[in-house]
C-alpha cells in the first residue's frame, strides 16, 4: 500500500470477500528462537534432572518457550541504551536532571488505553489483540458505504471502571463527535470520539514517593484529571521498506479511552511515575489487560517552559506534544529533551512553537512532525448516527461497590501483613502487567493448604514472605535470558503455582536446601520435571536434606579455623574492642570453607554460620588469647 494512500473502497471490497488483502506481515517479528537450554546450562551451572514423562527430543523445552520468540521489550531498550553509550554520546543521570535553575517545566498527558472488553465499539466484530491481521473486520469497521455504528454498550464497563479508579465523577450524559482528519489508519476519514462531553470529568491521583518521584516533589503529588472519554482506535500499520506500510483492521474501532490530565506535572520523573501509575490502577480494576510493553498503553506529553519569575503571571508557556511513547523511560527522556531544547531556544531568543513532535526509542532528541495543533482543523461535528451516551447512576453504584481493592491500599497490606518491603510489593504488582501478583496468590494458597496454614492465622508469615522472594527474585532469575515465563493473566506460568508451592513446602519445613530448591525450579521450568512431580523428582534422586548434626558442625567449624591465626586476629580485635566492625566478611570467607569441606547438600549455611561463630568465640578465641 503506497504512502499516504487511502485504501480504495475496491480493495476494502475485495478485502471483505476475499479477507486476502495484507494479510501476511502485520504479524509481530519473528526472531530466530533462541536455545532456552543451552543458554541456561551455560549461564547457570544447575542441576538437570531426567524428564519424567518421556524421552523425546523437546521434552526438555518449556511448553510455550518456543512459542516467545520475540526478544523482551526491556531488553531492546537495555540494548540501545548501551549502544548509546558506546557512540560515547553519554547522557547526564536522570536522577540528577529533574530541575534547571531559572526555569519551570509544566506537563500534561494524554494517555490512550486500549479497554477489556470482547467486543469493538462500534461493532460486533472481535476486540482481539495479536490474532491474524484482518480477521475482525466488520463492514463498518472500514467504512463500507452503508454501514452505520452499533454502539456496544459492554464497553461501558471497563471504562467506567477505570474512571472510579482515577477518582473521576461520571457524567449522567455523554456525546460522541467526529473529528476528521485522513490518514490511511482510518477508512472514515473520521475518529468517533468524546472530546466535548466525555463520560467522566475531574478526577484525581495521587503519586507517591514509593511510586518514583523525584524529592523536589515531596511525598506526595496529587495529579488533577482533566476528563476521560471513549474513542475508537486506528488500525494498525506497520512501516515496510520501499515506502510500503502494511495495515491490520483488526485494530481499528477497538475500544480506548484516552485520559487527559492537568498541566500539574513539573519533573519528568514525575511524568513516568503518573503513566505508570496509571497502567497499575487501570490493570487493578480490570479495565485494561495490556500495558505499554504490549502496546495496549500509550501516552502522549505536552510540554513547556517558562521562566521561574514568570510563574507569577499565571501564564503558561507554550506547548508542544511529543506522539506515541511506548515506555515509561521514553516518557522521562522525552519530557528531558524537549524541556531542554526549549529551554536553549528561548535563551537563544527565539521564540517556541506550538506543534507535534515525535521521538525514537533510545534517542536523545525530539524532532518535529507537524506544525501548530491550531492550524489542524478537526472539524468536530455530533456524530448523526449515534444518541447520546445514558449512564445510570445503578451502574456506577454497582461498579463502584465491586472494584475491589486499589493498588495503593494492597501494597500497604502486602507490607504490613507479609513483611514485604513497598518497593517488592509494588514490584511484585507491576510484572507482567499485573499477573505477577496472582502469581504470587495462587502461589501462597497452594502452599498454605500444604502447610496447613490458614490464610490469616497468627503474625507468623515467615512462609508468605518466602513465597513473595521467590515469585520475585528467584522467578526473576528464569526471565533474565531472552526467554519469557508464559505467564496468563490468571497467574500461571511454565513454573505452575502448585510446583512452586510444593518447592517451598519442602524449603520451608528445611526437608530441602536453598539450592536444591533452586535446580528444582529450573528443572519445571525446563520441563525435565513435570507437573506435580517435585516431591517424587526429591524422593528418586535422594535429595532430601539430612543435615549434619551440631557436633558434626563444630568438627568441620573447627577444621577450618585451624592454620587460621591471622583471620582469627581480627575477631579477636573486635571482641577486644579495637576495631568498631564485626568482621563478617570473614566470617563468611570462613563459612565458604565449611560449605566446601562438607558435603553440600547435607549443609545449611545458616546453621554452619552460627555453629561456627560461636565455636570461635567461645573456643577459638579463648584459646588465642591463652598463648598470647
Ligand atoms: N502550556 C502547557 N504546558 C504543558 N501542558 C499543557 C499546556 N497546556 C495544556 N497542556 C496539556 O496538554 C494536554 C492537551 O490535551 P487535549 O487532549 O486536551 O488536547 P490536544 O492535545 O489538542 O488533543 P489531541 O492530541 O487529542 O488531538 C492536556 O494534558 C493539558 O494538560
Ligand atoms: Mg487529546
Ligand atoms: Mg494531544
Amino acid at each position: 500500500m503506497g504512502r499516504m494512500g487511502r485504501v480504495s473502497t475496491a480493495e476494502l471490497g475485495r478485502y471483505l470477500l476475499t479477507g486476502q488483502i495484507n494479510r501476511q506481515g502485520c504479524l509481530r517479528t519473528r526472531l530466530p528462537q533462541i536455545s532456552a537450554n543451552a543458554a541456561f546450562r551455560q549461564k547457570h551451572q544447575t542441576r538437570t534432572f531426567a524428564t519424567q514423562a518421556d524421552t523425546s527430543s523437546s521434552s526438555s523445552v518449556p511448553p510455550n518457550a518456543t512459542a516467545v520468540p520475540v526478544v523482551p521489550f526491556r531488553k531492546q531498550q537495555k540494548d540501545q541504551a548501551k549502544a548509546l553509550k558506546a557512540s560515547g554520546k553519554k547522557k547526564k543521570k536522570n536522577a540528577d536532571n529533574q530541575t534547571v535553575p531559572g526555569w519551570e517545566l509544566t506537563v500534561g498527558i494524554e494517555i490512550h488505553a486500549q479497554l477489556n472488553t470482547a467486543r469493538k465499539l462500534f461493532s460486533p466484530a472481535a476486540a482481539s489483540f495479536n490474532d491474524t491481521p484482518n480477521s475482525h473486520v466488520a463492514l463498518f469497521d472500514v467504512a463500507m458505504p452503508g454501514s452505520q455504528p452499533l454502539f456496544q454498550p459492554a464497553t461501558l464497563i471497563p471504562a467506567v471502571r477505570a474512571a472510579l479508579a482515577l477518582n473521576c465523577a461520571i457524567q449522567p450524559v455523554s456525546r460522541f463527535d467526529r473529528k476528521h482528519y485522513f490518514h490511511w489508519d482510518q477508512p472514515a476519514g473520521y475518529q468517533i470520539t468524546q472530546y466535548y462531553h466525555p463520560f467522566a470529568r475531574d478526577g484525581h491521583i495521587t503519586l507517591l514517593a514509593r511510586d518514583g518521584i523525584p524529592p523536589e516533589d515531596g511525598d506526595c503529588v496529587e495529579i488533577g484529571i482533566k476528563q476521560v472519554q471513549m474513542e475508537q482506535d486506528t488500525a494498525k500499520t506497520t512501516a515496510q521498506p520501499g515506502e510500503v506500510q502494511w495495515i491490520d483492521f483488526n485494530r481499528v474501532g477497538m475500544p480506548l479511552i484516552e485520559i487527559i490530565t492537568q498541566p500539574q506535572i513539573h519533573h519528568p520523573a514525575t511524568a513516568a511515575a503518573f503513566v505508570r501509575k496509571v497502567q497499575m490502577l487501570l490493570g487493578s480494576v480490570d479495565a485494561c489487560v495490556s500495558g505499554m510493553e504490549a502496546g495496549g498503553l500509550r501516552a502522549d506529553v505536552n510540554v513547556s517552559v517558562r521562566r521561574t519569575e514568570d510563574a507569577a503571571t499565571g501564564q503558561l508557556g507554550t506547548r508542544t506534544e511529543i506522539k506515541n511513547l511506548s515506555s515509561f523511560k521514553a516518557v522521562e527522556d522525552a519530557v528531558i529533551a524537549e524541556r531542554d531544547r526549549q529551554i536553549a531556544v528561548l535563551e537563544a531568543g527565539g521564540v517556541v512553537e506550538g506543534e507535534t513532535r515525535g521521538w525514537s526509542l533510545g534517542g536523545t532528541e525530539t524532532r518535529r512532525l507537524r506544525g501548530k495543533e491550531g492550524e489542524v482543523d478537526y472539524r468536530y461535528m455530533p456524530d448523526p448516527d449515534l444518541g447520546p451516551v445514558v449512564i445510570g447512576e445503578d451502574l456506577v453504584g454497582h461498579l463502584a461497590s465491586s472494584m475491589g481493592m486499589l493498588p495503593d491500599a494492597e501494597i500497604d497490606e502486602l507490607a504490613e501483613k507479609y513483611g514485604l518491603s513497598s518497593k517488592d510489593a509494588l514490584s511484585l504488582m507491576m510484572l507482567d502487567d499485573g499477573a505477577r501478583i496472582q502469581y504470587f496468590y495462587n502461589v501462597l494458597d497452594a502452599l498454605e493448604e500444604r502447610l496447613e496454614i490458614s490464610a490469616d492465622a497468627g503474625s507468623d508469615q515467615r512462609h508468605a514472605l518466602l513465597a513473595a522472594n521467590w515469585c520475585l527474585h528467584e522467578l526473576g532469575k528464569l526471565t533474565e535470558l531472552a526467554s519469557d515465563l508464559g505467564m496468563t493473566p490468571e497467574g500461571e506460568c511454565h513454573v505452575p503455582s502448585s510446583d512452586l508451592a510444593a518447592i517451598l513446602c519442602h524449603l520451608h519445613r528445611r526437608d530441602i536446601t536453598a539450592r536444591v530448591a533452586k535446580d528444582l525450579l529450573w528443572g519445571v521450568f525446563r520441563g525435565e520435571i513435570a507437573a506435580g512431580d517435585v516431591t517424587q523428582t526429591v524422593e528418586s534422586g535422594n535429595l532430601w536434606f539430612k543435615e549434619l548434626s551440631e557436633q558434626e558442625y563444630a568438627g568441620l567449624a573447627d577444621e577450618v579455623v585451624t592454620g587460621e591465626t591471622k583471620v582469627l586476629g581480627d575477631f579477636l580485635r573486635f571482641k577486644q574492642g579495637k576495631a568498631k566492625a564485626y568482621p563478617q566478611g570473614k566470617l563468611m570467607f570462613l563459612v565458604g570453607k565449611m560449605m566446601r569441606a562438607g558435603a553440600e547438600e547435607r549443609m545449611d549455611p545458616a546453621s554452619a554460620e552460627r555453629v561456627l561463630r560461636a565455636r570461635i568465640e567461645e573456643v577459638h578465641l579463648p584459646a588465642l588469647e591463652s598463648n598470647e
